[in-house]
């Protein structure tokens, strides 16, 4: 299915909202004056169709936690038992109850700003020890002061990754054994989005090297800490963030790198499709060892951070005008990540596409298990480490 015809019919599906008329009108008028530029308005109408959906939605958390704070049978926070800590001392009263989290050691990866800031932030109030994997030093510091600050907490700490160099990921790997602790999350969350035609320091497009094959080396080489940190009634999690933009995405194995023709919005599609089909992959392997550790992808909607600082300037205008009505805050993108991570109701279940902490369906073309496999052979052998996969079927 096409990126308009997606776009198209999330608008017409979406019925009976005026925000929805807004924002269908705002694609009308992108789509119409967009010529060459289709094919990317398209995309951008299905991030700005997301986030219409994603905007409304987004004041749902607080109706999740009424939800959640009932079928744990708690009404308000007088029943809140000691155990459990509160996402955010700021709304007491909208946020999400989790279990405290002293003891788990968790790592995010683009912790720095945005929705893994605030994902580090979360966790690290739940007590857990949080490393924030990043590629600028300053920018990991100030934001651990910052962490610090905010949450009175020590237990947040910055490592060195440019995820855009399979050198430096592993040598982050190896400074994080040094460290001797486990492993009981990890979040997958850094990317970057419509940046120029460019190559990472091994050779690979750049959204495909850093949002998906950067991630893919690290998760593989953190794989046998995650299993020696779960158990069987506590598994280690993997959390990747991939986008409702992956819904228009196209893997195309022969050409994994956009050598054939470079499309900023395709080669970011292609690399969020990428990060599903690897979650089930590696789901189903997980699975198949009878490992502890489970793994699952989330889309955080559309959310106001410097992700977008890449796009067409009129998209920025049209994103400047209506963040407030139709982008989530960071904080709110975060709540699907740290659901996935610390969620009681997520304990054991992995190979699942959450959406505002609920379980949809991702695209049809991630659950191809033949495309799963072979996508997965492929990574191993361009990331240089051997495909122990192949005798599971
Ligand atoms: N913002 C949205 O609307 C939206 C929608 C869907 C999915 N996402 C996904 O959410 C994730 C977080 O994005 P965000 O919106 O918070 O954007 P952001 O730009 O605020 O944050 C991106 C993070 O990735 C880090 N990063 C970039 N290059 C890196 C590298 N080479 N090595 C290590 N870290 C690097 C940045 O330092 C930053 O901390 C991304 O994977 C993005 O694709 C965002």
């Amino acid at each position: 299915m096409g990126a308009t015809t997606v776009a198209q019919q999330a608008v017409c599906g979406w019925h009976g909202h005026s925000a929805g008329s807004i924002s269908a009108g705002i694609i009308c008028c992108l789509q119409m004056h967009g010529g060459l530029y289709q094919n990317e308005f398209a995309v951008c109408s299905w991030g700005l169709v997301s986030g219409g959906f994603g905007g409304g939605d987004a004041k749902t958390s607080s109706s999740w936690c009424v939800r959640q704070q009932k079928d744990w049978g708690y009404t308000g926070l007088a029943k809140i038992p000691e155990e459990t800590s509160l996402l955010s001392q700021e709304c007491r009263w909208c946020d999400p109850v989790f279990p405290t989290q002293n003891g788990k050691v968790a790592i995010v990866t683009g912790g720095t700003k945005g929705i893994g800031y605030q994902t580090v932030k979360h966790l690290a109030r739940l007590g857990m020890h949080v490393i924030i994997a990043g590629n600028s030093e300053n920018e990991g510091q100030e934001a651990v002061r910052k962490i610090q600050e905010e949450t009175l907490t020590g237990k947040v700490e910055f490592l060195y990754c440019d995820l855009a160099s399979m050198k430096s990921i592993r040598q982050f790997v190896q400074r994080f054994r040094a460290k001797n602790c486990p492993l009981h999350v990890l979040v997958n969350n850094a990317g970057v989005m419509l940046v120029p035609e460019r190559k990472t320091e091994d050779g690979f497009e750049e959204h495909f090297g850093l949002n998906y094959l950067g991630h893919f080396l690290l998760t593989n080489l953190l794989l046998d800490k995650l299993k020696q940190s779960g158990t069987h009634s506590h598994n280690a999690r993997i959390i990747t963030v991939s986008s409702a933009t992956h819904y228009v995405g196209e893997l195309h194995l022969n050409d994994l790198q956009s050598r054939c023709s470079y499309s900023p919005h395709g080669a970011y599609a292609q690399s969020k499709l990428a990060l599903v089909l690897f979650t089930y992959r590696l789901q189903h392997l997980l699975t198949a060892n009878g490992s502890h550790v489970t793994a699952n992808v989330v889309d955080p909607g559309v959310v106001n951070t410097e992700l977008y600082k890449h796009v067409f300037w009129v998209i920025k205008v049209v994103k400047w005008m209506t963040a407030w009505l139709f982008f989530k805050t960071p904080e709110e993108g975060a709540s699907t990540s740290i659901y996935a991570a610390v969620s009681p109701e997520m304990e054991g279940a992995g190979g699942c596409y959450l959406y505002n902490e609920t379980r949809t369906k991702s695209a049809d073309v991630a659950y191809d298990e033949e495309l799963q496999r072979r996508l997965w052979t492929e990574s191993c052998r361009m990331v240089g480490i051997s495909d122990e996969s192949s005798r599971v079927p």
